[in-house]
């Protein structure tokens, strides 16, 4: 955690570097696009290519096009297409993702990722089956890769291009069967089955650096609960403190600050939607989403059932009954192995949110108030995710972040994420870092205006 330059970061950072980083180190920055076996075939930019227009790269293919049928694999595994509403299906996504998704070295911590998480992250409005694509050994059913597609619509305000897509995500392949070329066939197949669908761009997001980011974001990090951060090894105490200051500095208010600050409800959706709408002008990539879709990430269900991935709150201002914020954040907690004390750390990551302060922020004195509401805003987050057991809160320096990742002290770690479009040119986009240094562009937001898992 970078809030103090003495601490180590060991295996949560680690671990998020690994989701996040992967190979981020010198060797691999220095490839070059030709080195990409697989990566120089597809259509996505070069690393050396300077890009001056944007667009698709690839628009000269219909799904009549495109092969019925799945490319071969070797005799003894078979494609399948995950049916997720099964829960004995369900459970083996999990089980390969929970031993083989992300590990740190000393295998302390996992994702503990859950049915719920799974159901909420792969079954948006207008999901579909086909695009939950396994592999499984023939003689023993066991399923030994994975990749997903769910759709969505991106939306880049540079040009007001508006661009069916799907997310890709959770390309998971069992450590036995790593190395084997078999991610460049799973992404071929996944991107086989969007075709046919007459989907020609995807949006992903990854450690690896890979022809070509249009992005890349760091990951920050807020203790909130610094001495079980510090008794599982993520926080260090740095020299010149004491445990006492830590948890001083760290520590919080028992209550939110924001008036008329309360979880949104379905009732809340058409005005939360529409101010949601207006913010995300201020960025150029946004997801496009339909009513529906935006309840169905914000709200995780329309039931009325409490969600237990997905928090949502909304500002009310109580003379106009108008809404005039909101924010929200997802829970996917590590499991730690191995220790006496603690078996699961709660982790918060900020998802999106929205104010009505954002609006206008052409003067210094408008960006102050917009900076100073952010800040409360945010501060009130730390809180409500404290009384959900959160231990550390984490967000990227996407969207308006980094004008409130100090202030509420947020640390910088070491993990980047790296942003890239399939089949689509784009300017790059600023990711809330100085593009030398790496470090946190305070004074200004960035481009990014998309959450990825
Ligand atoms: C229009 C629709 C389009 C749809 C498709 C859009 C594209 C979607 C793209 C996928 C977005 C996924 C988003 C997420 O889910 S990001 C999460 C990725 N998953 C993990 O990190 C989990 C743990 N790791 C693993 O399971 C394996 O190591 C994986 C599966 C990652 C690679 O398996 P393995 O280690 O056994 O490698 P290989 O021998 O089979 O293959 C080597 C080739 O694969 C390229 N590689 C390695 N890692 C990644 C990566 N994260 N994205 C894209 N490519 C990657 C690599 O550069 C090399 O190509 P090249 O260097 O030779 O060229």
């Amino acid at each position: 955690m970078g809030d103090d330059k003495n601490e180590k970061p060991k295996s949560v950072e680690e671990l998020l570097k690994l989701l996040s980083t992967a190979d981020n180190d010198s060797a691999t920055q220095q490839r070059s696009t030709e080195d990409y076996k697989f990566w120089k075939t597809q259509p996505v930019p070069k690393l050396e290519e300077k890009i001056d227009s944007e667009g698709p790269i690839d628009s000269s293919k219909t799904p009549d096009d495109i092969p019925d049928k799945p490319l071969p694999l070797l005799p003894e595994f078979e494609w399948v297409t995950v049916d997720i509403n099964n829960s004995e299906e369900l459970e083996d996504v999990y089980q390969l993702l929970y031993n083989h998704y992300v590990e740190d070295s000393d295998a302390t911590f996992r994702f503990k990722y859950s049915h719920e998480f799974f159901k909420w992250s792969l079954k948006p409005p207008g999901w579909l089956k086909e695009w939950h694509v396994g592999v499984r050994v023939k003689a023993t059913g066991k399923l030994v890769a994975f990749i997903a597609a769910v759709p969505t619509h991106l939306k880049l305000n540079s040009s007001g291009k508006n661009i069916p897509s799907v997310e890709i995500n959770f390309l998971c392949i069992h450590k036995k069967l790593r190395g084997k070329r078999l991610a460049p066939v799973l992404i071929k197949e996944i991107n086989r089955r969007v075709n046919k669908r007459d989907i020609w761009q995807a949006l992903y997001t990854g450690g690896v650096v890979l022809p070509s980011p249009v992005s890349t974001c760091r990951y920050t990090h807020r203790p909130i609960n610094w001495s079980k951060l510090y008794d599982v090894g993520f926080s260090h105490l740095p020299a010149n403190q004491t445990k006492a200051s830590m948890l001083a500095y760290y520590s919080l208010p028992p209550n939110t600050k924001t008036e008329g600050l309360r979880p949104m409800t379905l009732k809340d959706l058409d005005a939360t939607f529409d101010l949601f709408v207006k913010f995300q002008s201020r960025y150029t990539l946004v997801p496009d989403y339909s009513k529906d879709e935006f309840a169905h990430w914000t709200l995780g269900s329309v039931d009325g059932a409490k969600s237990n991935v997905i928090r949502t709150f909304v500002v009310e201002d109580a003379a106009t009954g108008k809404i005039t914020d909101f924010f929200s954040y997802y829970l996917l907690p590590f499991t730690v192995l191995d220790n006496p004390h603690h078996d699961e750390l709660g982790i918060a990551y900020l998802f999106y949110y929205a104010s009505e302060s954002g609006f206008d922020t052409g003067s210094k004195e408008k960006l102050d108030q917009y900076k100073l509401r952010l800040k409360s805003l945010i501060n009130d987050a730390l809180i409500t995710a404290k009384a959900d057991d959160v231990d550390v809160f984490n967000c990227l320096t996407s969207q308006d972040n980094p004008l409130f990742i100090e202030e509420c002290k947020f640390g910088a770690g070491d993990g980047y994420l790296n942003y890239y479009l399939f089949n689509y040119k784009t300017l790059p986009i600023p990711g809330g870092i100085d593009s030398k240094t790496k470090e946190v562009t305070h004074s200004q937001g960035s481009g990014i205006g998309v959450v990825l898992f």
